[in-house]
């Protein structure tokens, strides 16, 4: 599944590609605003920091949410107190688009993430492009190499890279490429198997300084206190917000 969807978003990123060349695109991507900087927006502070999802729909779950205008979300989640805001720009299964990101960036004053199947540098360009501070990198879906490639980039365009892990190997890899913020994600991307306890079993090998991030399966305020009290320095949450009232909900989270 997850290669299937990492395809599937590089293959709409070519389509893209044609009607807007890299070139274009790379100017576009210089011509923004520097990125806000997100390591300082997530840094460690005395409560848990909430990086709170703009996501209608996933192939785990279906149908989450009518989202008709991810601006308003987003700014509802500003004002509920989240620390950044993840945007899902995949179009087939998530139902996401970089229309939503650019929204988004508009509305907020927050670092903005782009959400999506990132394996080429075109689609690290359109991030930046559309004004996103963070991208995330899925170490399951790409190979040492091109990782470091997209990791270097995303850091030259001033951007952050959220590196995200399912497992203690691809966390030594997460670790060898020297990445700041890592995200450990409770969800298998090719089984969509839930495992809440896997952030507790991974975050002693994360190295001090290191900005800890638990993701997925974050429902109520019991399971932000469970990846809290396991080392989650900022919770990332979708399903929870966008099916509930998010200011109510990120308020009880965020008392945790
Ligand atoms: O959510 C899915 O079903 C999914 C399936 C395959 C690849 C990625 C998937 N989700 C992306 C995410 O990591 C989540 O949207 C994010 O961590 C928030 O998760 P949740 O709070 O459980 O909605």
């Amino acid at each position: 599944m997850l290669s299937e969807l990492t395809a599937g978003s590089v293959e709409d990123a070519e389509r893209r590609r044609l009607s807007r060349p890299y070139a274009t695109v790379e100017a576009a991507a210089l011509a923004r605003p520097p990125a806000i900087d997100a390591l300082r927006a997530l840094a460690p502070a005395e409560r848990v920091k909430v990086i709170a999802e703009v996501k209608r729909a996933s192939p785990s779950r279906g149908q989450l949410a009518e989202i008709r205008d991810p601006a308003a979300l987003a700014a509802a989640y500003e004002t509920g107190g989240a620390s950044a805001i993840s945007v899902l720009t995949e179009e087939r299964r998530f139902g996401g688009s970089l229309a939503d990101l650019e929204a988004v960036r508009a509305a907020v004053s927050l670092p903005v993430l782009r959400k999506d199947f990132i394996a080429t540098p075109y689609q690290v360009l359109e991030a930046r492009a559309a004004g996103a501070d963070l991208v995330l990198l899925i170490v399951a879906a790409l190979e040492q190499p091109l990782l470091t490639e997209l990791h270097t980039l995303i850091l030259e365009l001033g951007m952050t890279p959220l590196v995200e892990t399912h497992s203690a190997d691809e966390l030594d890899r997460a670790i060898d490429l020297g990445a700041s913020l890592i995200g450990v994600n409770a969800r298998n991307l090719s089984t969509f198997e839930l495992d809440k306890n896997l952030f507790g079993t991974l975050a002693g090998r994360i190295p001090a300084g290191t900005i800890k991030v638990a993701e997925s399966a974050v429902l109520s305020a019991a399971d932000v206190a469970h990846y809290r009290s396991a080392g989650a320095d900022v919770v990332l949450v979708g399903e929870a917000l966008v099916t509930s009232d998010p200011i109510r909900t990120l308020s009880e989270f965020l008392a945790v």
